[in-house]
């Protein structure tokens, strides 16, 4: 059975985790600074003392680590790595080329972006297969691993900033929206755990209808919408403050923000 080990076991690190632990295909490994991350998790993974020796007993070595300490990190596992180990990165603006010179040059590498919603086996992934050391048999493993904990897409590394700011980030747009219906939902006299129910259920709705019916959203949108009715004049409010502008400019702003965190 291949070994795959975690360094970092945060939301992320532990919720990747998680999902692989339930498939049962791995045998799992973690390393985490913390006791309290480490004891979270020692459920499922063989924890090691050190980021080293987790690295000298796995097959794939997940970083889990925030993009400012990941050089550190990285260079303290060079002794161990070498081209039976692949390494799988999924800190935010940190490059391929970053990662592949601060290993060593002696390893696979590839970048994933994933979003919260691995938490609940919900997690949207983007995949980069851009190094030239991944062979077809490490992409293929990759691939079975993010589709069997949500769903996989594969892109190139000058699109990770723009699915960065656009699907890594996105989950917050969600519930910022959320906030605001909820508190729109007070505003006209429901209670707040009233408004939250209904607010989590219109939009788990929502979505799986956008789903089920593969329709574009114009179209969803068209279905609510009557004639001289209640909804358009909410979406012609919507159009006054310039929500589809608003949107854009967050998903830009973020985007931007993952490019300068390799500088
Ligand atoms: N939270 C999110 O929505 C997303 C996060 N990411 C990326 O995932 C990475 C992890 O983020 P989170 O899980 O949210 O952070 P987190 O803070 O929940 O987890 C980071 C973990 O790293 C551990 N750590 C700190 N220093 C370490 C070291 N020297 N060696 C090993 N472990 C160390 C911490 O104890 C902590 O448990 C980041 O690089 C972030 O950019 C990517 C997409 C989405
Ligand atoms: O805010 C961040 O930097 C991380 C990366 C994408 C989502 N959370």
């Amino acid at each position: 059975m291949k070994r795959f080990g975690f360094i970092g076991l945060g939301n992320m690190g532990g919720a990747i985790a998680r999902g692989l632990a339930s498939g049962g295909a791995f045998a799992l490994h973690g390393f985490d600074p913390s006791e309290g991350m480490c004891r979270r998790n020692a459920d499922i993974m063989t924890i090691h003392p050190t980021a080293l020796e987790l690295a000298r007993n796995s097959d794939y070595v997940l970083l889990a680590v925030k993009p400012q300490v990941m050089r550190p990190v990285l260079t303290g596992l060079v002794p161990a790595l070498g081209p039976e180990t692949c390494l799988v990165s999924i800190a935010a603006g940190v490059t391929l080329d970053q990662l592949v010179e601060w290993s060593g040059r002696k390893c696979p590498v590839v970048r994933v972006m994933p979003n919260t919603p691995a938490m609940v086996g919900k997690g949207v992934y983007a995949l980069c297969f851009d190094h030239e050391l991944l062979d077809e048999g490490r992409r293929q493993t990759m691939l079975d691993v993010f589709s069997s904990i949500g769903q996989a897409h594969v892109l190139p590394e000058k699109l990770f900033d723009a699915y960065t700011g656009l699907i890594g980030s996105g989950p917050a747009y969600v519930y910022a929206f959320m906030e605001g219906l909820i508190d729109a939902g007070v505003t006209l006299g429901l209670t707040r755990a009233q408004a939250t129910s209904m607010v989590s259920g219109l939009v788990s709705g929502s979505a799986l209808m956008a789903e089920a019916e593969g329709a574009h959203p114009t179209l969803l949108k068209e279905m609510v919408t009557s004639p001289g009715g209640t909804t358009i004049a909410g979406l012609n409010a919507l159009d006054e403050h310039r929500f589809k502008f608003a949107i854009g400019r967050a998903v830009r702003a973020a985007a931007e923000r993952s490019k300068e965190l390799a500088d």
